[in-house]
């Protein structure tokens, strides 16, 4: 089967009056269709331009960013996206700001069928009762929903997260990654995720990418293990630990404050489960995965 998305050996550099500035390098990483893919790794490496590059705002110098298999030249109706700060206009309602897309991207709906979707999502996001409400008067959190409800209100088939839960507090964070899951639930899409958030990458992902430091390439990957829905309990299970032990490993590496052992990609399963602690025990940290080939 195709991949939905398809990056494949994807090469960057940007033009500064310093010279080329060389941002990713031989950049491969395949989501399948429903999908969900986050992709870490150290400041300024190249994250943001990865997903310039699938959204088609940008050509790669080297290499194909492809969609279904088609190459990626322009910007399509198909991608959705939410970043840390949701440009909501300040002069329309949440629930006008939520309808937007549906006004841009052609479709056969009335505008009262526009409007019920939008009420639909923002109800799933816990803001009905707000939609006459202007962006000014709801919380950052709740903008944050907002801007979440319109990059899907239009059933985009990819959705493009650039840290959108960065500048949130934690536990209003915590709440919206559980909406990411309803939303995934209610409405199945192929996601992209950027974060710093370790611990956010293993609650929403299915598969995260470890990108080197610049110019990036993978230098890890790793598995999460699908066992079923997902509670903000499982971020606290040993298994949990030994993730977030390995991708901080990596990411040291990337950052070049740790030895690299190898600079080959690695691919990494969670090791098999071991028996949850002893009551008052703490979890036992994560030994590295074996290196793959
Ligand atoms: N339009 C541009 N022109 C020139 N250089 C750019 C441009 N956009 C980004 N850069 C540079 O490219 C590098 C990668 O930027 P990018 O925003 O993709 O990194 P990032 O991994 O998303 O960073 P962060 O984690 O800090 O958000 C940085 O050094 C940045 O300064």
């Amino acid at each position: 089967m195709t991949d939905l998305i398809d990056i494949a050996g994807v090469t960057h550099a940007y033009r500064t009056d310093a010279g080329p500035l060389p941002v990713l390098r031989d950049l491969d990483i395949a989501v399948p269709e429903g999908g969900f893919a986050a992709v870490v790794g150290p400041s300024g490496c190249g994250k943001s331009t990865l997903t310039r590059l699938i959204a088609g705002l940008m050509r790669p110098d080297r290499g194909e960013v492809r969609l279904h298999g088609e190459p990626v030249r322009s910007p399509r109706a198909t991608v959705g996206m939410a970043f840390q700060n949701p440009v909501l206009l300040e002069w329309r309602t949440i629930l006008d700001n939520v309808v937007l897309p549906l006004e841009i991207v052609p479709n056969k709906l009335s505008r009262r069928q526009r409007e019920d979707r939008a009420r639909e999502l923002l109800a799933l996001v816990g803001l009905a009762g707000f939609e006459d409400k202007r962006p000014s008067e709801l919380s950052g959190g709740m903008r944050q929903r907002a801007s979440l409800c319109r990059a899907l209100v239009h059933k985009p088939e990819v959705l493009i997260l650039d840290e959108p839960f960065g500048a949130l507090d934690a536990f209003t964070r915590e709440d919206l990654w559980q909406t990411m899951h309803a939303l995934r639930a209610e409405q199945p899409f192929t996601a992209v995720l950027i974060t710093h958030d370790l611990r956010e990458s293993i609650f929403l992902a299915d598969e995260i990418f470890v990108l080197s430091g610049r110019p990036a390439t993978v230098q890890h990957r790793m598995r999460v293990p699908d066992t079923g829905p997902r509670t903000l309990d499982d971020l606290y299970t040993p298994e949990a630990a030994r993730m977030l032990n390995v991708l901080r490993h990596q990411i040291q590496i990337a950052q070049g404050r740790e030895a690299p052992e190898d600079r080959q990609p690695q691919t990494s399963t969670p090791p098999a489960p071991t028996p949850d602690p002893a009551p008052g025990q703490r979890a036992t940290p994560a030994t590295l995965p074996e290196r793959m080939p």
